[in-house]
């Protein structure tokens, strides 16, 4: 009489991470995705005996969330991914009986600038925390450093990175199309107060989104996050004329470029990823203006 049971087995690939953008001309809709596969199939003997005959590695689970992304030739939703995945995995291997999948999208929204909807900017919905930071000292001296934190920013083309050294540890292709997104940290600091502080906050947040997104028709072109980090600190100076220092941090968060087995990028499926990333950060000033500390 066996003394042991296998009441329960399955086996999946979990937080695979894609983006997808859709090109409807220079309309271009995206979305990033969190995968999660498990396949309930008849492999108890991978658990009894060792013997992985028939079995769907989770690696190969992981490809086909890239396949499959790409094969959805049109917009979609999670729902009608989720289900085209599932569905071939049952279809595809005899031993597999039922695939169990878990989506989770990420709030990127098309972004509205002049009240137009931008051809390629998003923005995660809600997730900029507003921020200040004050001192005043014994001497009657205040100091205001107002900011924002947490504010994910993505487009879909016009930023390419090109030019850089190149040597034996260099591998990365040089490009003049590709997805930049970040999550931005700004901070800057008055030498006195504006005429209203919630204005001013708009005025730099605008800012910030018109260099990094550039106009709803068309965007602009960035050759480097630093380029366009720069441009962002010099909007702010320019529209919030008390502000003297700006300190930005902006992670390059890397959408790889995909190519799903059997079939090659064709500038549609990414591998999303938040680490490792590049991390680009600056303070600009008004000239002759000493650096604010980030805070
Ligand atoms: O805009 C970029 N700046 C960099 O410094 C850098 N480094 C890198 O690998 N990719 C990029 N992209």
């Amino acid at each position: 009489m066996a003394t042991y049971a296998l009441p329960l087995h399955h086996h999946g690939k979990s937080k695979v991470r894609l983006g997808r953008v859709w090109r409807d001309g220079n309309v271009h809709h995206m979305v990033e995705w969190n995968v999660n596969t498990m396949i309930d199939s008849d492999m108890e003997h991978a658990f009894l005996n060792g013997d992985n005959t028939g079995m769907t590695a989770t690696d190969t689970q992981k490809n086909t969330v890239y396949v499959v992304a790409q094969r959805m030739s049109q917009k979609c939703t999670i729902e009608q991914y989720a289900i085209a995945l599932a569905q071939h995995f049952v279809r595809t291997y005899p031993l597999v009986s039922k695939a169990k999948i878990y989506v989770e999208q990420k709030p990127w929204t098309r972004v509205q600038q002049s009240g137009l909807p931008h051809d390629h900017g998003f923005a995660l919905q809600g997730t900029e925390v507003r921020t200040v930071y004050v001192t005043y000292d014994k001497a009657g001296t205040l100091d205001v450093t107002a900011g924002l934190k947490d504010l994910s920013l993505l487009k879909t083309t016009q930023s390419g990175y090109e030019g850089f050294l190149r040597d034996q540890y260099t591998l990365l292709p040089e490009t003049n199309d590709r997805i930049m997104a970040s999550t931005v940290t700004c901070t800057w600091k008055y030498a006195a107060a504006p005429a209203c502080y919630d204005a001013a906050y708009a005025a730099a947040k605008q800012g910030l989104l018109d260099a990094f997104l550039g106009p709803a028709r068309g965007g602009v072109y960035s050759p480097s996050v630093q380029y366009t980090l720069y441009d962002m600190a010099k909007n702010i100076l320019d529209r919030v004329p008390t502000s003297e220092s700006i300190f930005l941090n902006m992670p390059n968060l890397h959408f790889i470029p995909c190519n799903p087995v059997g079939s090659s990028f064709n500038n549609d499926v990414y591998v999303a990823t938040s680490e490792p990333h590049g991390n680009i950060e600056a303070v600009i000033t008004r000239k002759g203006i000493a650096p604010h500390c980030k805070l």
